[in-house]
């Protein structure tokens, strides 16, 4: 890895031999070149290695190879080094993210790759460091806290960066009130370079340069947003172009979600819910995309972002892509931000479409502060982080998209901004799902689907209907394929211009992230990380399968043996706790702060990573208390609850817990 800058990678995106950069070349296309296995041949691919990387949690890497040797992070930030031939492992470097950091985010202690340079493997924890570690040995060479020393809410899930000497990094935490920026680290010594941060502060602060300032403009002072952070964290896509010399980050969403609740008179909210371009040397503002202005629904801009040229009503032009939470597909000039097309990649009904300025045509219900909504897309994205590749040879960008239906209620008794402590993570996002108030569910139907889609005529190529959302990322190749993990436990290779569903693999578990290819010793390699989790591998799941987190490399006439898969076990519902009746609505309203979003609905969620409630032991029940104050699980990042609840709020969720499984437990049991 001593060689690798960034001549290198541009060097290696003409061969394809390695993969050394998150998404494969500076333009993150994630098309590979190389050829030897093709739609012709695919059909002969098994399995050359598998390692196993000892995870339970998500596993939302995309691993670098150079050279031969493979890095590869697994959940709590933990970085394997292995031999890409073989998988045999070089070294392990664990940052012993301490168990209560699991807690402090919101969607599952993964981590979605490294960065290589000179030497280095950097890789960001989920506590918040920026790590280099020796490449060669696996010893930490530097480490710094990016962190500001304030105890916000802020967590690491994405994937560094190399530009110009620098490592780039962005962090997360838009659920829990913190303030989203972006860092510049000189890749040698880990000294700070420059910061930029995403949204405006204190307005009786002077603003941190004139860009903020601007963007103070779009945000109403009188509900005091800084005092919640503001969000618009940049806790994913990062992309360089070395040409232009800029750097496009994507930005997330509004802290609070509810855009009354930041936001009592309006405003669009500058930078949520954008693409940046900034100057990658001082990182200056130089052009933003806001394309979703006034976010109220989580609607993240932070997705893969894509470079590339297309031939756009006769002109070519340098382009960047994104298809956002939003549910649109976005096509920019990349050279100044300015609009060129969007239009949408799955069903949408917040927006009717985007005007010619790039503003959208907004439904207005979709902000209604009195209504459910049954917002389409949900929160859940429309398509989420799972990586999305782009095949120049035919022209379309490939990425999961999806649909996990959600109804969303204003949140009452999130009354203001100031009722949240100053420096405490936020309490709450300022809205509710119909779950939680009872109110009718979502009418909208679930599901999830490779989708191919042209980017020049705005339109759907062909589509892979999965059995579930929540699908892994893609890689494209030369060889006129697509490869794309699944939910439900497969690796499958798809033809790249029709769709044909060409080879299948069953995985040990769901699979969540990008597949990558390389070569070695002149033999072509194809590999995939496995381990289900992410936001909603958390509480649910669509295969019955939980063995550990493990890479699996296929090579053709493979012949290696498929490690031994391991199942969920489900027991039947919990019975027997003795509680009060009357303790369920309030039971409902203290499950739904503080267990819900990790251990899902109990007995109406089947659990994913983190079991449902409703199938525990009774006597795991009967002894709640044991598990929320100072319980055993704290050091596998659940909370301790010592603090927020009291004995008799205890007895009010058992009460809930075996109401709802009581309730819903057919009659013959
Ligand atoms: O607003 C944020 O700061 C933030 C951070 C993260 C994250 O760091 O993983 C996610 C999200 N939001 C988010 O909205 C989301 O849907 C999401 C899914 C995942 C995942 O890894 O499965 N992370 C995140
Ligand atoms: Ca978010």
């Amino acid at each position: 890895a001593d060689q690798v800058n960034q001549s290198y990678i541009i060097e290696n995106a003409k061969t394809g031999k390695d993969w050394p950069t998150h998404g494969f070349d500076y333009a993150e296309t994630r098309f590979s070149p190389l050829s030897q296995i093709s739609a012709d041949n695919v059909e002969n691919l098994g399995l050359a290695w598998s390692y196993n990387l000892g995870s339970e949690r998500g596993v939302e890497a995309t691993p670098l190879v150079v050279d031969g040797v493979m890095y590869v992070s697994a959940s709590w930030s933990i970085v394997h080094a292995l031999d890409a031939k073989t998988g045999k492992k070089l070294w392990t470097y664990d940052p012993e993210v301490p168990g209560e950091a699991g807690s402090r985010g919101c969607c599952d202690v993964v981590n979605r790759g490294v960065a290589v340079h000179y030497g280095n493997v950097y890789v960001a924890s989920y506590d918040g460091r920026l790590i280099a570690i020796d490449a060669k040995t696996g010893e930490k060479v530097w480490e710094t806290n990016t962190l500001p020393d304030n105890g916000m809410s802020y967590t690491i899930t994405g994937a560094p960066r190399i530009v110009n000497g620098n490592v780039i990094i962005g962090n997360g935490g838009a659920e829990f009130g913190v303030r989203g920026y972006i860092t510049a680290y000189d890749a040698k010594t880990g000294a700070q370079k420059w910061r930029w941060y995403t949204v405006p502060g204190n307005p009786d602060e002077p603003f941190e340069n004139e860009a903020m300032a601007r963007a103070a403009k779009t945000w109403d002072p009188s509900g005091k947003y800084w005092e919640a952070g503001g969000g618009g964290t940049v806790w994913d896509s990062i992309v360089f172009d070395p040409d232009l010399n800029l750097l496009y980050i994507g930005t997330g969403n509004g802290s609070p979600w509810s855009h009354k609740k930041r936001s009592p008179e309006g405003g669009d909210n500058l930078y949520l819910s954008s693409i940046v371009a900034l100057n990658a040397d001082t990182g200056e503002y130089v052009w933003h995309y806001q394309a979703t202005p006034g976010d109220n629904w989580d609607y993240t801009s932070t997705q893969d972002m894509i470079l590339s040229e297309l031939t756009i009503d006769g002109e070519r032009r340098k382009v960047i892509m994104q298809a956002p939470k939003n549910g649109f597909f976005f096509v920019l000039d990349r050279t100044n931000g300015e609009f060129i097309s969007a239009d949408n990649y799955v069903d949408v009904n917040w927006a009717t479409g985007y005007d010619s300025n790039g503003r959208p045509i907004e439904v207005p219900e979709a902000r209604s502060m009195d209504e459910p909504f049954d917002i389409v897309p949900g929160p859940f994205g429309g398509h989420n982080w799972h990586s999305m590749s782009f095949n120049h040879q035919t022209g379309l960008a490939y990425f999961p998209s999806q649909h996990i239906p959600i109804t969303m209620v204003e949140d009452p008794s999130w009354e203001s901004i100031e009722s949240n402590e100053p420096g405490q993570p936020m309490s709450g996002i300022g809205w509710n799902t119909a779950f939680q108030l009872n109110v009718a569910p979502p009418s909208s139907k679930p599901f999830g689907r490779l989708t191919a889609w042209d980017p020049v005529t705005q339109q759907e190529a062909w589509r892979y209907e999965h059995v579930s959302p929540w699908n892994g990322g893609t890689l494209t190749t030369a060889g006129d394929l697509v490869f794309q993990g699944t939910a439900d436990a497969r690796f499958m290779a798809f033809n790249a211009q029709t769709g044909d569903h060409l080879w299948e693999s069953p995985m040990g578990t769901g699979v969540i992230a990008a597949p990558i290819t390389y070569e070695v010793d002149g033999t072509q390699y194809v590999s995939i990380a496995a381990g289900w989790g992410g936001v909603f591998g958390k509480s649910q799941r669509a295969s019955d399968l939980k063995t550990a987190g493990t890479v699996y490399t296929f090579v053709l006439n493979g012949d290696a043996e498929m490690p031994e898969f391991t199942k969920y076990q489900l027991n039947s519902l919990v019975s027997g706790v003795d509680y009060n009746p009357d303790f369920i609505g309030e039971g409902t309203a203290l499950y739904v702060s503080n267990c819900v979003f990790c251990h899902g609905v109990p007995g109406v969620d089947k659990g994913g990573n983190i079991p449902n409630l409703g199938y525990s032991k009774k006597s795991v029940i009967e002894n709640l208390d044991a598990f929320l104050f100072h319980g055993p699980f704290v050091s596998r990042g659940m909370p301790d609850f010592t603090e927020t609840l009291n004995e008799i709020d205890v007895e009010k969720i058992k009460a809930f817990i075996q109401g709802t499984a009581d309730a819903i437990r057919p009659k013959s049991q």
